[in-house]
């Protein structure tokens, strides 16, 4: 039972399934309200109900019913629908740009969204945090709470109530971090005087300086382009009635009698991640001067440079923007300039596919989805079992290879929008969005080669794959400089230096500014390029050399107890994984390499007694392996890959950890939804629910195959 249920917010129809999602050949979500017959796909992703624990079959058994559950659950479009959530920072895009534009939300959504933030609410203090297992916080808090208000729900309601207690007891609306502040000005329930600045002539600057924005992290770049038009036309949204009630109830002051000025870099203590450096606070300071006295025709020239990146991101994306965050931002620049014009009507309308459903109720997730991505573990994770070819399995696999195939950027980006060039690469949700990223174009590469490994016509199609992947490669000088030479970042190569970090503005988050080198993301690259070499000598030299640079910069990472960081999933059992995947597939093992050693020690030394091994979002935020008490699924898929793969020699420390994957397998085949695996900037955890069957079929698999190799049989 829900918390919702106990306080009788009824689900928008009694049968959840009355919802349907739709999705189109290239992968695109939209939930839709309506009786329909329910798909395997919504039964999978709405069902309440698990069904009890099996105890323990086989392992040939546990393969195959796991492989064929979790085919059984795909969209006939070839991807994995799941609701990619954890951030609790998102979902206020949609309702203050629906707010702002006067755009009606459906009553079956807005219960949605309510019956999410009330089963999301803290069990104790009743407030919400940066992600959903966090602890409350000012921001999380504030939106959250201002959400609920949008959304009709009553000051007096048991949820609004204690959730206000906690935020005026955390100090009120004025703690909030920069994006708060944006947000909460943006809805005329705060002052823009009170907020940092972010003018638009920072994207006026030439080029060739090192702080241009366009040298940032796509997404600080991406989010701070309509932030910073906002921010330069002061913009609010229309005073009423229930904005004003809201007004009276975040702040521990009258509104009028709040000195918004004095709050500008006021931050609730438990919100702070990244506090402000000496540097960003004197660079604040000349901005807010200059922001006093410059003209008005300056603002606006510059707002009409921001506009078209506005334009140009949407151009590139069709109208989906990168992710919600920007997309919620764009919808209201584009509103502001045009009105309700057709480009902003669409612009709304994708903003939508960001929504999902859940049996907790509706929320934004973190992206559009994890589509690429997860399609292309599955493919790979079918063939590690040997089940690619299994009637149960075979439909859904070539189905999930033609989405890949499909999902290839094949177009680059209109001129002006300072991206790189993308044809051949992979994102990683869908091709809409259209954005690079390094181990998304690796993994999706390596996964059409094992389905088809001697199709002539598509090695052709990765030369443009390996131009890009090669592209991305850290190995100017500034990456000796930085001791990140050969190494893979996320969507682009470095471009600004790490100092920029200096002026993170954020807050909340760390990491955002630029680019980093991250270990996963080498890893994932090194593996694509493994893959393509043992299919053609297309850039043989190129490619064999950014392999040996890219071995070299992971080995320099590893830190002294043999770990190694992870900044996409959590966290050194993740990073272990890809790091001695990456080794095994260039003949390093146990037995020959110290580094692999290391590697594989340093995760057998925190294996849990029941077998498993589970971490906690801790280590990401401190930097050091923080275990649960109990063991978690993927994790423990996480690190038996990695020490299968360096064949690790003690089968015994192994077999414990697949008992543990056997033992909480259900009858049916599939595993249930356990914790949190993936984060962001060190501070934000995500979930990635397809994790629970893509990584324990492979350990399963790769652990099959060690024991056929070894002439042994599972007892
Ligand atoms: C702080 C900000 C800007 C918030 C908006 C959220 C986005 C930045 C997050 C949500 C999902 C996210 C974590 C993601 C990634 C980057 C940052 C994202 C897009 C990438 C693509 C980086 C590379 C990683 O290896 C991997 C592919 C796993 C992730 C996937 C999700």
């Amino acid at each position: 039972m829900y918390y919702s249920d106990q306080l009788g917010i009824e689900p928008s129809a009694t049968e959840e399934l009355h919802w349907t999602l739709e999705v189109s050949d290239l992968g695109n979500q939209k939930w839709h309200y309506g009786a329909q017959k329910p798909s395997a796909v919504e039964k999978h992703l709405l069902q309440t109900g698990r069904p009890v624990a099996s105890g323990n079959p086989s392992l040939d058994d546990a393969i195959e019913k796991a492989a064929a559950y979790f085919a059984s659950v795909q969209h006939e479009s070839g991807t994995w629908p799941n609701m990619y959530k954890g951030p609790m920072f998102v979902t206020i895009g949609y309702v203050a740009s629906a707010k702002f534009t006067g755009t009606p939300i459906p009553d079956h959504v807005t219960t949605e969204l309510v019956r999410y933030l009330v089963n999301t609410a803290h069990p104790v203090d009743g407030g919400w945090g940066l992600h959903e297992t966090d602890k409350s916080t000012c921001f999380g808090t504030t939106i959250n709470y201002v959400i609920l208000r949008l959304l009709g729900l009553g000051a007096d309601h048991p949820t609004c109530v204690k959730a206000r207690k906690t935020l005026l007891a955390m100090g009120g609306a004025t703690g909030n971090p920069h994006w708060g502040k944006i947000w909460l000005s943006v809805l005329n329930l705060y002052k823009w005087e009170g907020v940092n600045p972010a003018p638009s002539e920072l994207f006026a600057l030439p080029y060739w300086l090192p702080v241009h924005p366009m040298k940032w992290w796509v997404h600080t770049r991406a989010i701070y382009a309509p932030v910073s038009y906002l921010y330069n036309c002061k913009a609010q949204c229309k005073l009423d009635p229930v904005l004003k009630q809201i007004r009276d109830e975040i702040y521990t002051r009258p509104f009028a009698e709040i000195n918004f000025a004095a709050c500008r870099n006021k931050v609730c203590g438990i919100d702070l991640y990244y506090p402000h450096t000496k540097v960003l606070d004197a660079v604040n300071w000349m901005m807010v001067q200059y922001d006093r006295y410059r003209p008005r025709w300056l603002a606006k020239w510059a707002n009409d440079i921001a506009y078209g990146l506005v334009l140009k991101e949407l151009e590139n994306t069709d109208d989906l923007s990168i992710a919600p965050v920007n997309g919620a931002f764009n919808s209201i620049v584009v509103y502001i300039e045009e009105g309700r014009s057709k480009r902003f009507e669409r612009v709304a309308e994708r903003l939508k596919e960001e929504l999902f459903l859940s049996p907790l109720g509706m929320t934004m997730m973190g992206t559009n989805g994890s589509q690429v991505w997860d399609s292309s573990f599955a493919v790979q994770c079918f063939h590690v079992a040997q089940v690619h070819n299994h009637e149960a399995v075979a439909a859904a696999h070539d189905r999930a290879v033609d989405f890949l195939l499909r999902s290839q950027l094949d177009t680059e980006c209109v001129p002006g929008s300072y991206r790189d060039k993308r044809r051949g690469a992979w994102p990683f949700s869908t091709k809409d969005q259209g954005y690079t990223v390094s181990d998304c174009s690796a993994e999706a590469m390596k996964a059409v080669l094992m389905a088809r490994p001697a199709d002539a016509e598509l090695i052709q199609r990765l030369h443009n794959t390996i131009d890009v992947l090669l592209s991305l490669q850290n190995v100017d000088w500034s990456s000796r400089l930085m001791s990140y030479y050969g190494s893979f970042s996320t969507y682009e190569k470095i471009k600004a230096t790490p100092l920029m970090e200096l002026l993170n503005p954020a807050e909340v988050f760390g990491n955002i500014m630029v680019e980093y080198p991250y270990v996963e993301c080498t890893d994932s690259s090194i593996l694509g390029l493994v893959y393509f070499r043992k299919h053609s000598s297309y850039r043989a030299a190129d490619v064999e050399r950014a392999i040996s640079r890219a071995l070299c910069y992971i080995e320099e990472a590893q830190n002294p107890d043999g770990s190694w960081y992870g900044c996409w999933g959590i966290c050194y059992t993740y990073s272990g994984m890809f790091a001695l995947e990456a080794f095994s597939e260039t003949g390093h093992s146990y037995a020959n390499s110290d580094t692999v050693r290391r590697g594989c020690d340093f995760l057998v030394r925190r294996q849990l007694p029941d077998g498993g091994w589970g971490e906690s979002m801790k280590s990401c935020e401190t930097h050091t392996y923080v275990s649960t008490k109990e063991s978690n699924l993927v994790q423990t898929s996480w690190a038996l890959i990695g020490l299968l793969l360096a064949e690790y020699p003690d089968l015994t420390v192994i077999e414990r950890g697949i008992r543990l994957l056997l033992q909480r397998q259900a009858s049916d085949g599939s595993w249930a939804i356990e914790g949190v695996e993936g984060v962001f900037n060190h501070s934000c955890a995500i979930e990635y629910p397809n994790y629970r069957f893509i990584f324990p079929i492979k350990a399963l698999g790769l652990y099959r195959r060690r024991l056929r190799q070894g002439g042994r049989v599972w007892r």
